[in-house]
This record gives structure tokens, sequence and C-alpha cells, in this order.
């Protein structure tokens, strides 16, 4: 299941993203791909070690924690820091699959879902397109706003084009979630969003109540919670 969201960011916590990437220091993006993924990483990321990017990651984690589509969509068990991307001048990353486990020992999630939010204006670069691939050989490509999320299952292969023009900014969470498998989550979602069609047509009706029971019993079943 893939879900883009728009406006996960708000015009001004653009602005202040925006201001915070002209001066923040960048690392080769290399340094935090695994062994083969490394190959195939040709980007820039901003050092996790810096100022700007503790001012960044707090605004972008408190955006996605907010969004209440995203948070119904994916059911967030954790969330590592973003990172933030930068490619530009040709830069580009190849197709692999992300680490499934992510962080520290002690520390550490399951990566279930990615998510890329956009941070540059569409119109200001060439390529950059997020392309992930389908069982079959399918591949759907996308380009979108900036401060729109695009939220898709870790566990598929999938690359970043080119950027032949300008400069392509992103910042990239992963999530674990309640629900591990993905083919639960796409289920709960299509009932979360039946519940929320029904409601807006007949209110609080039997046929409302009978959906939210069905919802909730499933993600009573399937949910994975600690503490
Ligand atoms: O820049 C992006 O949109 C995706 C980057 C990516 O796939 C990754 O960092 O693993
Ligand atoms: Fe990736």
């Amino acid at each position: 299941m893939i879900v883009c969201v728009p406006d996960v960011l708000t015009a001004q916590e653009l602005v202040a993203i925006r201001a915070e990437l002209q001066s923040a220091p960048y690392v080769d993006g290399s340094a935090t791909a695994g062994w083969s993924a490394r190959t195939v990483k040709k980007n820039q990321q901003i050092d996790t070690g810096s100022a700007n990017y503790a001012r960044i990651a707090d605004i972008v984690r408190a955006a996605f924690q907010r969004n209440a589509l995203l948070q119904a969509a994916l059911l967030p068990a954790a969330n590592t820091q973003p990172l933030f991307n930068r490619y530009t001048g040709g830069m580009e990353y190849g197709a692999h699959v992300d680490a499934p486990v992510m962080g520290s020992l002690g520390n550490a999630i399951r990566t279930d879902i990615a998510i890329t939010v956009f941070l540059s204006d569409p119109r200001s670069y060439d390529g950059g397109e997020l392309v992930t691939h389908a069982n079959g050989g399918m591949e759907y490509a996308f380009k979108l706003d900036a401060g729109a999320a695009i939220a898709y299952p870790a566990n598929t292969l999938h690359h970043v084009n080119p950027v032949t023009r300008g400069v392509r900014d992103a910042a990239i969470i992963w999530v674990q979630s309640m629900v591990r498998d993905a083919a639960r989550r796409e289920l709960l979602w299509d009932l979360e969003s039946a519940k929320r069609d029904i409601f807006g047509r007949e209110g609080k009706s039997q046929t409302f109540d009978a959906v939210s029971r069905s919802h909730a019993n499933l993600l009573r079943m399937w949910a994975e919670v600690t503490g």
C-alpha cells in the first residue's frame, strides 16, 4: 500500500527548514548505507551531529506525529529520526531495499514503512522521482509537491532517478508499525476509510458501528504493542 499525503509540512515549516538547509554541513550519503546499497547510493546527507540537523529533525518528527492521516494509515509503534537527503548534479540512489532493522541494540526498530517528505518545489529540479518497484517489473514514479509525503512498504525495491537540474532535498523516516504485515495494514486502512466515508454520509449509523467494530477488533487481534 502506498499512501501520498499533501501538506505534511506547513509553508512556514518549509521556509524554516530551507533556511537551515542553506548552511547545514553535508556528508557523503554512503556513510549511512549498508554495504550493498553503498554501491548505488550517490547523494549527500546532513551531518546528524550538527545543530541545523537537531532543529529540522524536530520539525519533521513533530509534523509526522501530528498528521492524523499518516498515523491512521501506518499505525506507527516507533519511528527513526529523519535523515535529510540532497541530490544535485546528476546524483541518484540506485535500486535497493532498506535495512530491515535500524538503530542500535536496545534502541532498534523494524523498518516496515519508509516515508519520503519532499522539501523542494518539483518545478525547481529535473529528475529525482522516487520510483517503487512492484512485483512483475512494474515501476511507479512519484514526484510530489514540497511538504507532501509518500509512505511505502520498506521491503520493496525502490530507487531515486538522477537529478539532472537543480537540487532535490528530502527528509526520510522509517516506521515500525503496530501491524507488521502489509496486507493486514492495507485491510485496516480500507476499513478505516470506509468508516470515514459512512460517517460522512450518514453519521454514527448502525452500519458505521458494525464497520467500526470490525476495524477495532481486527486491530485488537493484530496489534503488537509493548509497555
Ligand atoms: O530520497 C528518497 O526519496 C529516498 C531515499 C532512500 O530510498 C533511502 O534513503 O533509503
Ligand atoms: Fe531507500
